[in-house]
């Protein structure tokens, strides 16, 4: 099930950015847990209580100029009114309710999202002189917090949760395969969507199990049933120029979450850019199906081993996500787009299989016959036996000896033989790590 997404906004130095790193606490720190995949500030994910959510910053605007404030305030507001199913606004409970706060409170009662009204730097005890002004725009009961004391902040995440919509993110049937198409700005996404949607596929208004808006396409093809996330996000072009860049990484980030399958569309004239990574990265987090669409092949100029050129660069970029097919394909000419759709059906059953427990025992004792696992002073890595526990991704429980003597070299070891047996092509796969007494000698 995807998690929501919890947006904050408000006026510049407010204190969003200081209300994010304490929600996200430690888990900021950057932790480079698994080698290649690149974090970044803009999102963050939360537990509370039972909860589980995904924070996203919306920040980034630089009060240059007083003029351009409320325009990029408007922008902004827009971004979280169309990406999150929760926002947060803040303002400023020393300074008290200004112009700008007014302007965007009207936005964001209007979108008809629930808001959550925050007065930010209230450090005291004391309610804010300001505190019975904002009533007036009419967003409820203001919650006080000090987000540099951390006060308050386990209210505000209780109101969070307590607006969660009802099974948010469960809005298709199982059977349909939810796919995100993301990448950078002018690479031809909305291209390879036409182009999809034109070959007579049947738009459909209507697919089992939805209420939806009208963001996302879902279509059928034959038997098959599918839908293409966030479309009207990818088609919109955002007017401000500063805001492309981020703007189409927290859309993508949006998007990752509800999708089971993820398609990175890269130009093949620009190859990977660090904008590429991070947005892999989101869906190799998420646990989700990836394919790389390298697209405008047309422009490229071929020679013999122009592709396997690709591949290997693509791989060596993105070596955190080597089990993700590549396709090249060209919007334009039509040339393999045809393909993506056989893929995406592929790679979402990948991602979604379930191996019986004793084919697997065997597999991983075989794999632990062939190559003896590690041992420290004197005492060595059992493996008593694994179980998958969970789909989506696909989630294996390894019952071991002692978890300090599991090494990342051998769990990719282990990784290896069970795609080499099974596949598993296209999607991440999840090891968790019990110990359990026993047989230990
Ligand atoms: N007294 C007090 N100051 C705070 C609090 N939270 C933030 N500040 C201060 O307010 C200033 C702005 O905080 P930021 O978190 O950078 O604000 P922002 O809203 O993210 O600002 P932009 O990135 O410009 O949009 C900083 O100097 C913070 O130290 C608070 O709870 N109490
Ligand atoms: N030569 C060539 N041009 C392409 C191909 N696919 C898309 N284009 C061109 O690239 C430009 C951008 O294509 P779009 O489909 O709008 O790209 P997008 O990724 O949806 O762009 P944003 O909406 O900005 O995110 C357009 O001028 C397309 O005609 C392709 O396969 N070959």
């Amino acid at each position: 099930m995807a998690k929501p997404i919890v947006a904050v906004v408000g006026r510049p130095n407010v204190g969003k950015s200081t209300l994010f790193n304490k929600i996200a606490g430690k888990r900021i720190a950057i932790v480079e847990d698994e080698p290649g995949v690149t974090r970044d500030r803009i999102y963050t994910e939360v537990e509370w209580l039972n909860y589980k959510f995904t924070l996203i910053d919306t920040g980034g605007i630089e009060p240059e100029s007083e003029e351009i404030i409320p325009a990029q305030m408007r922008r902004q507001a827009e971004l979280a009114i169309e990406t999150a199913n929760v926002i947060v606004f803040m303002a400023d409970g020393k300074q008290g309710l200004t112009a700008s706060d007014r302007e965007i409170a009207d936005m964001l009662r209007k979108s008809k999202k629930p808001v959550i009204l925050v007065l930010n730097k209230v450090d005291t005890k004391e309610q804010s002189p300001h505190y019975y002004d904002f009533y007036e725009i009419g967003l409820g009961d203001p919650i006080e917090v000090s987000s540099a004391l951390g006060l308050g902040i386990g209210d505000l995440l209780d109101e969070i949760a307590k607006n969660f919509p009802d099974g948010a993110g469960e809005d298709y049937d199982e059977e349909v395969m939810k796919v995100a198409i993301i990448g950078k700005p002018n690479v031809g996404k909305s291209s390879i969507i036409n182009k999809i949607l034109g070959e007579n596929r049947v738009i459909v208004s209507d697919i089992a199990g939805t209420t939806r808006d009208a963001i996302d396409t879902p279509f059928t093809d034959g038997e098959d049933q599918y839908v293409f996330i966030d479309t009207a996000g990818i088609r919109r072009k955002s007017k401000i120029k500063e805001y492309v860049e981020r703007y189409s990484v927290i859309r993508s980030l949006a998007a990752v979450e509800r999708a089971d399958v993820c398609l990175l569309v890269i130009d093949a004239k620009e190859g990977i850019t660090e904008q590429d990574k991070r947005i892999a990265g989101f869906s190799h987090e998420n646990g989700k199906g990836l394919i790389i669409v390298i697209n405008k092949w047309d422009l490229i100029e071929k020679e013999t081993n122009t592709m396997n050129q690709f591949t290997k660069d693509i791989r060596q970029e993105l070596s955190f996500c080597e089990y993700a097919p590549i396709l090249f394909v060209s919007a334009v000419t039509g040339q393999r787009l045809m393909k993506i759709l056989d893929k995406i059906k592929f790679v979402a059953n990948q991602n979604a299989m379930r191996i019986p427990t004793g084919t697997l025992n065997e597999v991983i004792g075989e794999a632990v016959l062939l190559n003896q696992p590690p041992s420290d002073k004197g005492k060595r890595l059992k493996i008593f036996y694994g179980t998958q526990a969970s789909v989506k991704p696909p989630t294996f429980v390894l019952f071991i000896n002692d978890k300090e003597l599991m090494h990342f070299s051998y769990q990719r070891y282990i990784e290896n033989r069970i795609r080499e047996n099974f596949g598993f092509e296209g999607t991440p796969i999840r090891f968790i790590h019990k110990e359990k007494a026993g047989g230990d000698k």
